[in-house]
């Protein structure tokens, strides 16, 4: 059942308690009390989104921004970002941040997940081990738009929990875009399923969205079986550190979770799992609570008076993100985008309307639509003298995803039609760092994603913002469409690379995707966190299930890989339980 506060739960035992009742906290949830052997409990520091409308709106995802859903995380300052620091948003209710992404769903390539299998050193989590796991997921209900293939019998499965569909809008560049895969087809070849483990080429984009809404893990997962006798949800409950409770062997057991309202000076009280903790609070918070509950690096610790108990400098490492750069073209101005229901209130007000009716019309357009992936070239600086940070030949470099939008986070407009090719460095080089600068579990951890700190993210968005101009200057996507380049594009498109890279340095931002802090490696192993089965080192009865345990980041944007690690996750902690 769903309880409200800590205080208004039965009196019974837990075998697993998660922290975080977000993507992976959902999967686990629903997943761990599927067979009705096991009592679970979800703790979630937010809300229920059920009656927030913007939670179920595809169009309307980021109106969740700011507001109390938000974590509102804030970067410390980003020296590859000219030193600004940069708001990650991150959903913080039932859901997490299913609840609030943009619904694009895409694996990566099968190398990814190859890497995760090699680092590792087990082969579950290869791309061929992982396959029925991602079909699980999937209830995917629709074919290519166009027909021209089946993108469901191979690769996904329709006997899942989440909604997945191609968006059932059509927006006004979609046979422009199909178009210029034939036009430019050497560059963007069509691609019919991006997520069959190639992703390079362009190709349609699923999205978690069902009938008209937007499908979380918490709509699709969790909600659904809420009513099971041995699973038990609260919510407004903000964990504030985990505690020791015995030794086993010569390692710590970590079964205790502190707990507090999410009013700061609240009293903290105390309850045990009497088989495993499982923090699921993503890849910013879970480092922080593992450092709160004295697993860390000593030196941080003990900088801040808290006892170290398990000395792992490895937590909060590696940690990443994706930077994305926002190219915004004019478009005729007579094609409807949806910037006439961002300008026009009356027309929105008559498209909620109808959405409330039957979940139809314009706000059921989610993200974008189609997808493009490309390597960079290998023949130009700095790719001919760089490592690779790609996990290999299926997976891109960059992304260009398409919004028929003004969509830019330094400026808005208030008139006009656009396009905006967004490119996201999907797979970067630059690595930074979660750490604590105070022991208070309601201070904020200090965010180092350390974007563009590598050279070579600079020249990616570069390469991403001149492989937009050559798609949007297309016979295909210049016809009735796309007139210019908008703003300060049109001067660096024409000095070139440098002005490029420096315009990338001051306008990019992040793609809300942090990952690795809490890493996965082989067992054993001094350069992670977690081992194969995400049991967290030198502690008995603690696992991290969430984005910071990937080994490598997927060159993709990170929901589908969560909900994929959490699947396996789960059968992982069922092959241990007693
Ligand atoms: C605005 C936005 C847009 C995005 N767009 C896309 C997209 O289009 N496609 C895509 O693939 N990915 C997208 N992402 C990324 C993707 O959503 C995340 O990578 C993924 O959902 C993370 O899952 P998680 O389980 O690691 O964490 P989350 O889903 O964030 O779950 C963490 C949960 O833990 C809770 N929690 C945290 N701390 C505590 C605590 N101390 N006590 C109790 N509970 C706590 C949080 O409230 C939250 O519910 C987007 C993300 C955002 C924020």
């Amino acid at each position: 059942a769903l309880y409200n506060s800590m205080t208004d739960l039965p009196l019974r035992s837990y075998d697993y308690i998660i922290v975080g009742g977000g993507t992976a906290g959902g999967v686990l949830g629903r997943r761990l009390t599927e067979d009705g052997s096991k009592n679970v409990l979800v703790i979630e520091a937010g809300a229920n989104p059920d009656d927030i409308i913007e939670t179920q709106i595809p169009f309307y995802a980021t109106k969740n921004f700011f507001t109390k859903r938000d974590w509102n995380f804030t970067t410390v300052s980003q020296a590859g970002l000219n030193g600004r620091a940069v708001t990650i948003n991150a959903g913080r209710m039932l859901g997490g941040s299913s609840s609030m992404t943009q619904m694009v769903w895409i694996r990566g390539g099968k190398d990814d997940y190859d890497l995760w299998a090699t680092v590792t050193g087990d082969s579950g989590w290869s791309w061929d081990a992982l396959l029925p796991y991602m079909k699980k997921i999937e209830h995917f209900s629709a074919d290519n738009p166009d027909n021209s293939v089946d993108m469901v019998s191979t690769y996904h499965g329709t006997n899942g929990p989440l909604g997945i569909t191609i968006d059932a809008w059509s927006y006004p560049s979609d046979p422009h875009i199909i178009n210029a895969t034939v036009e430019l087809a050497s560059e963007f070849p069509f691609n019919p399923d991006v997520s069959s483990g190639n992703e390079l080429g362009m190709g349609w984009s699923p999205s978690t969205i069902e009938n008209g809404a937007r499908s979380s893990s918490w709509t699709h997962y969790l909600r659904p079986v809420i009513n099971r006798t041995n699973l038990d949800v609260v919510i407004n409950t903000h964990v504030t550190r985990l505690l020791q409770t015995g030794t086993d062997g010569d390692k710590p057991v970590f079964r205790g979770v502190e707990y507090a309202t999410s009013v700061p000076s609240s009293n903290r009280n105390v309850i045990n799992a009497t088989h495993e903790v499982i923090l699921s609070a993503g890849a910013i918070m879970s480092p922080q609570i593992l450092m709160l509950s004295g697993i860390g690096s000593r030196s941080t610790l003990s900088g801040l008076g808290i006892q170290t108990i398990v000395d792992n400098p490895e937590v909060g490492q590696h940690f990443h993100d994706h930077p994305r750069f926002a190219s915004i073209y004019t478009v005729a101005d007579d094609v409807p985008t949806m910037d006439i229901y961002i300008q026009n209130a009356t027309l929105e007000a008559e498209a909620l309307a109808q959405w409330k009716v039957d979940r139809t019309g314009p706000l059921v357009a989610g993200g974008p639509k189609q997808m493009s992936f490309s390597r960079n070239p290998t023949d130009i600086a700095p790719f001919n003298t760089s490592q690779d940070p790609s996990s290999g030949p299926t997976c891109g470099h960059y992304q260009l995803a398409f919004a028929d939008q003004f969509a830019s986070e330094q400026t808005t407009v208030s008139s006009g039609r656009y396009l905006t090719i967004i490119t996201n460095a999907i797979s970067q080089a630059s690595y930074g760092n979660i750490t604590i600068g105070s022991a208070s579990p309601f201070d904020p951890p200090l965010i180092n994603p350390n974007f563009l700190g590598e050279y070579y993210d600079v020249a990616t968005l570069r390469e991403g913002v001149k492989a937009s101009q050559r798609l949007a200057s297309s016979k295909s996507m210049t016809d009735n469409f796309v007139m210019s380049p908008f703003g300060n594009l049109v001067q660096a498109l024409d000095q070139g690379d440098e002005a490029i890279e420096s315009l990338a340095r001051s306008e990019s931002t992040t793609t809300w995707q942090p990952m690795g802090s809490t890493r996965m490696t082989r067992a054993g192993g001094t350069d992670g966190v977690l081992d194969p089965t995400l049991k967290v080192f030198g502690t008995v009865g603690l696992r991290v299930v969430d984005a910071g345990a990937f080994p490598h980041g997927p060159a993709a944007s990170s929901q589908a890989p969560v909900y994929i690690l959490a699947e396996r996750a789960a059968d992982l902690i069922k092959a241990d339980a007693p």
